[in-house]
C-alpha cells in the first residue's frame, strides 16, 4: 500500500505545487514553519480541495480533478493522531480503542484490540482512565485507536511534540515497531531532525510550497543541500548498521557498509539491525590514516562534495562504503588538506558522541 500526491493549490499569498511518493513505512514531511506541511495534511484528508492534481491510495484515487473526484473525508480512510492525543475523557483506555474499531469496515481484516495493545504496551492500561495517563502512555492509546479503525493510511502530525524529552524517548520504540510490523503508509510531520533521523524511511522536504528534496530517509538527510534547511548543528548522516559483538568494556561493536564502528554499550542482540545517527559536526577528516589518536572509529571514505557555507565552515560529503557521510570543517583546514571530490580520507568519529537517542532499530 503507498500514497502518492500531485496537487497544486494557490492561497492569497502562498502557493503550493508539490509531487511526492508516501511508501509504506514512515514518511517524514519536513520543513519550517509556513512551508505547507499542514496544508499538504489537509489535502490528503479532505479537509481542503487543491486547485488541480490527484491523490492516489492505495491504486484508488481519493481526489483527482481530471475525474472529478473528492472523497469526504470520512470515506477517505485515514487514521489520524494529532499532536494532543484527543482521547475521551469520559471513557477507559479500552472504550477509546473500541470506539476507533466502530469505524473499521467489518468486510476488511484488520488488527485486534489485543494485538494493537501488544504492539503498543498498553494492555496494562486497558481499565485506566486518559486522565490518569502520562502524555506519552495517552499518544500510544491514540495510535492504538487509529490503527483499530483499519485505516489505509496513518496521518501524524507532530505527535511528539507536545511532550517532554523522558516521554518522547520513552514513545520512539513503539513508533519503531509500529514502522516495521505495519504494512500501511505513515505521513508523518515533524520539526524535529533527531526524530526524522531516528523514524523516517523516506523524508519530503518542503520550502514555501515545493518540494525541496525527497528520497529514502539516508540519502536526503546525507545530502548536502539539504543542511541549510535542516539546520547546521542538526546536519548529518544516518547509517545502517549491524551488531556484531558486546565487548567487556562497555563498547558494542558494529559493521557498516565502510567498515567497522564501536559505541557504547546498546541494549540489543548481536545481530540486531540499528540505524546509527552521526552529526557531521561530530566527524573529523584526516587525510592520512591517524595512528595514536583516542578516537576508536576510523572510516576510510572518498570525497565527494565540498559545499562552502556562508560562514567560515564547508560541508563534506564523503562515500564510506555504500554509505554517505557529512563533516562539517573550517574552510581553512578544507583548502590546507586540498579537499575536493575524489580525494581520499579518513572520517574519525569519537563513540561518546553517539548519543543513545540517536541509536534506533533498521
Ligand atoms: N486558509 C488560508 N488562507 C490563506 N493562507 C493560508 C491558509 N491556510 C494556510 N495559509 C498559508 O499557507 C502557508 C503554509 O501554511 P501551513 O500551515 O501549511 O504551513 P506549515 O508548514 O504547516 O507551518 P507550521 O509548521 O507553522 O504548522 C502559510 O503562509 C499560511 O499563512
Amino acid at each position: 500500500m503507498s500514497l502518492s500526491l500531485e496537487i497544486t493549490h494557490q492561497m492569497p499569498d502562498f502557493s503550493l505545487s508539490v509531487s511526492f511518493e508516501v511508501p509504506p513505512g514512515i514518511t517524514a514531511l519536513f520543513g519550517p514553519s509556513g512551508s505547507g506541511k499542514t496544508t499538504v495534511i489537509n489535502a490528503v484528508s479532505g479537509l481542503l480541495k487543491p486547485d488541480a492534481g490527484r491523490i492516489i491510495l492505495a491504486g484508488e484515487p481519493i481526489f483527482d480533478t481530471s475525474l472529478r473526484i473528492n472523497l469526504p473525508p470520512h470515506k477517505r480512510r485515514l487514521g489520524y493522531v494529532f499532536q494532543d492525543g484527543r482521547l475521551f475523557p469520559h471513557l477507559s483506555v479500552e472504550k477509546n480503542l473500541l470506539y476507533g474499531q466502530r469505524f473499521a469496515p467489518q468486510d476488511e481484516p484488520g488488527p485486534s484490540l489485543e494485538s494493537v495493545s501488544e504492539l503498543l504496551g498498553i494492555s496494562s492500561l486497558l481499565q485506566r482512565a486518559p486522565g490518569s495517563l502520562s502524555g506519552g502512555e495517552k499518544q500510544r492509546v491514540a495510535i492504538g485507536r487509529a490503527l483499530l479503525s483499519r485505516p489505509r493510511m496513518l496521518l501524524m502530525d507532530e505527535p511528539l511534540a507536545a511532550l517532554d524529552e523522558p516521554r518522547k524517548e520513552e514513545i520512539l520504540p513503539y513508533l519503531e515497531r509500529l514502522r516495521d510490523q505495519t504494512v500501511i503508509p505513515i505521513l508523518y510531520v515533524s520539526h524535529s531532525v533527531a526524530e526524522v533521523a531516528r523514524l523516517a524511511t523516506s523524508v519530503v522536504l518542503l520550502d514555501k510550497g515545493s518540494v525541496l528534496r525527497s528520497g529514502p530517509a539516508e540519502q536526503v538527510l546525507s545530502d548536502p543541500t539539504t543542511v541549510r534547511q535542516l539546520g547546521l548543528r542538526q546536519a548529518g548522516s544516518v547509517l545502517s548498521a549491524a551488531i556484531t559483538a558486546h565487548h567487556a568494556d562497555g563498547l558494542t561493536e558494529l559493521t557498516v557498509s565502510g567498515g567497522t564502528l564501536f559505541l557504547p554499550k546498546m541494549d540489543r542482540p548481536v545481530g540486531a539491525k540499528t540505524r546509527v545517527r552521526i552529526l557531521a559536526q561530530d566527524i573529523i577528516v584526516a587525510g592520512s590514516l591517524p595512528r595514536d589518536l583516542s578516537a576508536l572509529n576510523i572510516l576510510p571514505a572518498e570525497v565527494t562534495t565540498v559545499q562552502p557555507g556562508s560562514g567560515p565552515g564547508v560541508v563534506i560529503q564523503m562515500r564510506s562504503g555504500s554509505d554517505h557521510l557529512l563533516a562539517r570543517i573550517t574552510r581553512r583546514s578544507a583548502e590546507k588538506m586540498r579537499l575536493k571530490p575524489g580525494a581520499h580520507v579518513f572520517a574519525v568519529i569519537k563513540a561518546v558522541s553517539v548519543a543513545r537517542t540517536d541509536i534506533g532499530t533498521r
